[in-house]
């Protein structure tokens, strides 16, 4: 008889998971190594920026009360006592009528309280210049700590390292950052029907795509794919794979035989590590047979063997698990859209349709990316959405709104499924 599964919705599917949460771990790594890496302690200004009152121009130095009468007609004569660049600091004390010659960056010497720009300035020769305006006092200065002061925070921890973070770990004096470990992902790809990525095609036979798309999300969700390659419909051989590498991975992912059919493995998987089933049906579609199991304190995760239905099994279920044990946003960041076509497919189950978004006039409007079917992989190649269809009509018009799943983005979403889509 065949097994009859009790489909959950997905925020159900969801909690279940993070009710597992992978041991947070800590490690340092060079900053050249932190981008994308998630910061795991708030990074504070250990100084102020800038820390000396400098100047944001080339220019004169000058104490501006020695412009209080200058004009065109009684123009303020100065003698420039030095020259300095960004980097050096001049030593001696600015006294009435002096001026420093001074670049972009540099210290304001001591006396000073303006700069002027050297377009403004008559040179009449090397020592001695005319300014024919009032310089208000200030003027021309970034003074110490004005861009941040000594103590804020500037990052906090769960901060996905991006260029303009590690620009602050630099200025911080970090060399070494500390960052959250990323989790090893096992994949092993299950079928009798896969052939290697460089065999050629054979009557009946696909090549292995699922292993190296779920690499990749692996990599882009921040963990470290553990390849453990691919095994047929045989249960032995695929239980000694497993067995052979549980310990080197904190999660380990199977793709394929997650269904119900004659060689679907998955269940019987479940049964030979002794794991606890979370669930084994999900109230979506693709991805409807993911089933999740817990064995010691480690999630295992079934894939469907369609390519549709493992990206977003992995999407849904996988990435929020790495990402949390990371501290980073564990979704994909949500936004509203509007469809840009009819969706007349009725279906009792929430779809999430891969997607193309696209920008007019300020507009999302999202398309289906290719064949909505979750046995289609081309469909894949231009997804940058997730379309969420709730379940339970006959379907959308075109104009409706949507909420859409960020794909590509950076970000992440905290939001979670139980607030934002009860589906
Ligand atoms: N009687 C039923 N049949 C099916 C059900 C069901 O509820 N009752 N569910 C259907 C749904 S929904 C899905 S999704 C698929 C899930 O299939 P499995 O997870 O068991 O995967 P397989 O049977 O192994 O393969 C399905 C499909 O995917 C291809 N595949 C497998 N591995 C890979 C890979 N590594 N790279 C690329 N493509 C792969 C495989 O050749 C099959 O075409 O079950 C439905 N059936
Ligand atoms: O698991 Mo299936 O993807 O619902 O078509
Ligand atoms: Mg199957």
């Amino acid at each position: 008889m065949v097994e009859r599964r009790k489909p959950i919705p997905i925020h159900e599917a969801v909690q279940r998971i993070m009710a597992y949460p992978l041991k947070e771990k800590v490690e340092s790594v060079p900053i050249l190594e932190s981008y994308e890496r998630v910061l795991m302690k708030d990074l504070r200004a250990t100084h102020s920026v800038p820390s000396f009152n400098r100047s944001p121009y080339d220019g004169y130095a000058i104490r501006s009360i020695d412009t209080a009468t200058a004009s065109r007609d009684t123009p303020a004569l100065f003698t420039v006592i030095g020259e300095i660049g960004a980097g050096q600091v001049f030593k001696e004390e600015v006294g009435p009528n002096e001026a420093v010659r001074i670049m972009t960056g540099a210290m304001i010497p001591s006396g000073c309280d303006a700069v002027i720009m050297l377009e403004l300035v008559h040179e009449r020769s090397k020592t001695e210049i005319e300014i024919v305006r009032k310089v208000e006092q200030h003027d021309n200065i970034s003074f110490i700590g004005e861009d941040t002061k000594e103590l804020d925070l500037i990052a906090k921890a769960g901060t996905v390292i991006h260029p303009g973070v590690v620009a602050q770990l630099a200025t911080f004096g970090q060399a070494e950052v500390s960052v959250a470990s990323r989790p090893v992902v096992g994949i092993l790809a299950t079928g009798s029907e896969l052939l290697e990525v460089n065999e050629p095609l054979e009557a009946g036979k696909i090549r292995n795509s699922n292993a190296y798309m779920v690499a990749a999300q692996v990599l882009r969700a921040g963990g470290v794919p553990l390849m453990l390659g691919q095994v047929p419909d045989e249960m032995d051989a695929c239980m000694e794979r497993i067995h052979n590498h549980f310990n080197e991975v904190d999660c380990l992912i199977t793709t394929g035989g997650a269904s119900v059919g004659d060689f679907d493995l998955v269940p019987g998987i479940v049964k030979r590590l002794e794991a606890e089933t979370l669930f084994n049906k999900v109230a979506m579609r693709p991805g409807s047979v993911t089933t999740a199991a817990v064995k010691d304190g480690k999630l295992f995760f079934g894939l469907s063997g369609n390519p549709g239905a493992c990206f977003v099994g992995f999407e849904l279920f996988v990435r929020p698990l790495l990402r949390r044990s990371m501290r980073a946003p564990a979704h994909l960041p949500i936004s509203k859209g509007k469809l840009g076509v009819d969706f007349p497919k009725p279906n009792p189950f929430t779809r999430l349709v891969r997607g193309k978004l696209n920008e007019q006039s300020g507009q999302h409007i999202v398309y289906p990316s290719g064949l909505d079917k979750s046995g289609s992989v081309v469909s894949l190649a231009e997804a940058d959405v997730l379309i969420l269809l709730p379940g339970g009509t006959r379907g959308y018009e075109k104009g409706a709104d949507v909420d859409i799943l960020l794909l590509n983005s950076h970000a992440g979403s905290d939001a979670t499924w139980e607030t934002f889509f009860s589906l």
